[in-house]
């Protein structure tokens, strides 16, 4: 998987930008930055997106370049799916509820398969790869190179999240710490450029159907108010790609007050 998406990005540029825009709300598309038109300092990442389910909506939008992306992509979203489900099984268990709520609403409705792509910086300390964020959907799986630049933000402090080889790093996201009322947070990251190497990563996100309502489960309030204010997904997803990235902002926007 790391290979192909490594091949397509070695595409010459000509190539890749005629899957390029800078709309968001166009299914496949290569990009730059975070949004060209909002960011006010860009950040040093090229990135590709693919949606995943259904995939006959989207495979043949999918860059037909390397020869082997579909394919190998399909198989990987099929495998990452089916670890999404088991990941959302065991943190339903966790929380006491029925093992498949909270794969109901965050894990089997949109997967998209996000590589990213951060050449090699000549003044890293000017830029960043991805600034601070949480992932606005339910649960991410992530797949990164060794090259290293991911951190989390942790009690006050970024730290590193080293590569482990043949490890994924799982994101919780922001619709998971809405379901749980805070129980799990969704984690605050970000991704560093450095001057030697070029670095690729691969997200792959799973989030909740667009008119999904989404608040606080019933089950995991155990007496206590709902600390989130209900929203509908689709509105949410749209005032998070309306604003930049701002850490925690989208989510802590939907906090009750008292
Ligand atoms: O490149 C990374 O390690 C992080 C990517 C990421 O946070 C994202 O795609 O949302
Ligand atoms: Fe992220």
């Amino acid at each position: 998987m790391m290979q192909v998406c490594q091949e397509f990005f070695d595409l010459p540029t000509e190539e890749k930008m005629e899957l390029y825009s800078d709309d968001t709300l166009k299914p496949v598309r290569f990009g730059t930055s975070y949004s060209l038109s909002k960011d006010t300092v860009l950040e040093w990442r090229d990135y590709l997106r693919c949606p995943c389910r259904p995939l006959s909506d989207f495979i043949h939008l999918w860059p037909a370049k390397p020869s082997t992306f579909r394919e190998v992509t399909m198989e990987y979203s099929k495998e990452i799916a089916a670890l999404a489900k088991r990941l959302c099984y065991a943190l339903s268990e966790s929380l006491g509820l029925e093992s498949e709520c909270l794969y109901e609403v965050i894990g089997k409705h949109q997967q998209i398969l996000m590589p990213n792509h951060y050449p090699a910086c000549p003044n890293p300390d000017l830029t960043i790869g991805l600034s601070a964020h949480s992932d606005a959907g339910g649960i991410t799986i992530l797949l990164q190179d060794h090259v290293g630049g991911l951190e989390v933000f942790n009690e006050g402090q970024w730290i590193a999240v080293k590569p482990l080889p043949d490890a994924f790093v799982v994101n919780l996201a922001d619709q998971t710490q809405i379901l749980t009322n805070g129980k799990y947070k969704s984690v605050e990251h970000r991704a560093t450029v450095n001057a030697q190497r070029a670095r690729i990563s691969i997200s792959t996100f799973f989030q909740p159907a667009a008119d999904a309502k989404i608040a606080p489960i019933p089950e995991l309030l155990g007496g206590q108010p709902p600390m989130y204010r209900e929203s509908l997904f689709g509105v949410y997803l749209r005032d998070f790609f309306t604003n930049r990235l701002n850490r925690k902002s989208a989510v802590d926007s939907l906090k009750l007050s008292g």
